[in-house]
């Protein structure tokens, strides 16, 4: 078992204190939810944790070992998907799936829309294209762990579908995921572990405690 956790994260962005007491534990071959309210600081705690984020402090550990560097340096530890686009609009989508280690083919079998676009520019991709292209192969990219920052959003509900069996499919050979999504049915749908922030704070749950914490997500599972 594979463990990568960070924990006592502070971070302010100018005077507002937005993490006071960041934690997360990410095991291998689990789905780890992390739920709160708008603003909470999720994508700011994941951001720390993959070591894009520079905190006032943190300290983030792979099997008990305090890493030395960001983990994102670490080779083959872990990938974030952020909320924005990242990838170079000039870069042809079969290279960029190479650049994280993932076969064209990888991608035709979970999604045969890209079949034949192998050569195609990312920009010559639509909007929800470009989505899919970037969250499955960060999926399936040959790494530990995989942070997913709001993977369902401006998806379609059929491709929505796909992502899930897919990272199920990968949790199953043992990768670890970190996700969080305002679309609580999915989220909740997948989670193996339950974290809650609040007031910069993550709170370890149970499925029941985090119900009965967070009245949006109750309704969505009445
Ligand atoms: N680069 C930044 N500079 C200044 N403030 C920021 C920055 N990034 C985030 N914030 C602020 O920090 C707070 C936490 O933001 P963060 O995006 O981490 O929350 P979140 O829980 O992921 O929100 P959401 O669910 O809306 O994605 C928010 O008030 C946000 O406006």
């Amino acid at each position: 078992m594979d463990i990568l956790e960070t924990d006592s994260v502070t971070l302010s962005y100018g005077t507002k204190m937005v993490i006071s007491g960041g934690y997360m534990k990410m095991i291998s071959g689990r789905i780890h939810i992390l739920v709160g309210r708008n603003g909470s600081g999720k994508s700011s705690l994941m951001r720390v944790m993959f070591g894009a984020q520079t905190a006032e402090f943190s300290f983030v550990q792979y099997n008990g070992k305090k890493l030395s560097r960001a983990a994102y340096k670490v080779p083959g530890l872990v990938r974030y998907l952020p909320q924005f686009p990242f990838v170079p609009a000039p870069l042809k989508a079969g290279a960029f799936a190479r650049s994280y280690d993932v076969p064209w083919e990888r991608v035709t079998a979970c999604f045969p829309e890209f079949e034949g676009k192998e050569q195609a520019a990312v920009k010559s991709l639509s909007g929800g294209q470009i989505r899919m292209l970037t969250t499955i192969v960060l999926i399936c990219s040959p790494v530990k762990f995989v942070m997913l920052d709001e993977p369902f959003t401006h998806i379609m509900p059929l491709h929505i579908d796909t992502i899930k069996d897919l990272i199920r499919e990968e949790a199953a050979k043992g990768k670890g995921f970190l996700i969080t999504d305002h679309m609580y049915d999915h989220v909740l749908d997948l989670a193996d572990a339950y974290y809650y922030m609040e007031w910069g704070v993550t709170i370890t749950m149970n499925r029941a405690e985090l119900l009965e914490k967070d009245y949006f997500l109750r309704m969505r599972c009445e």
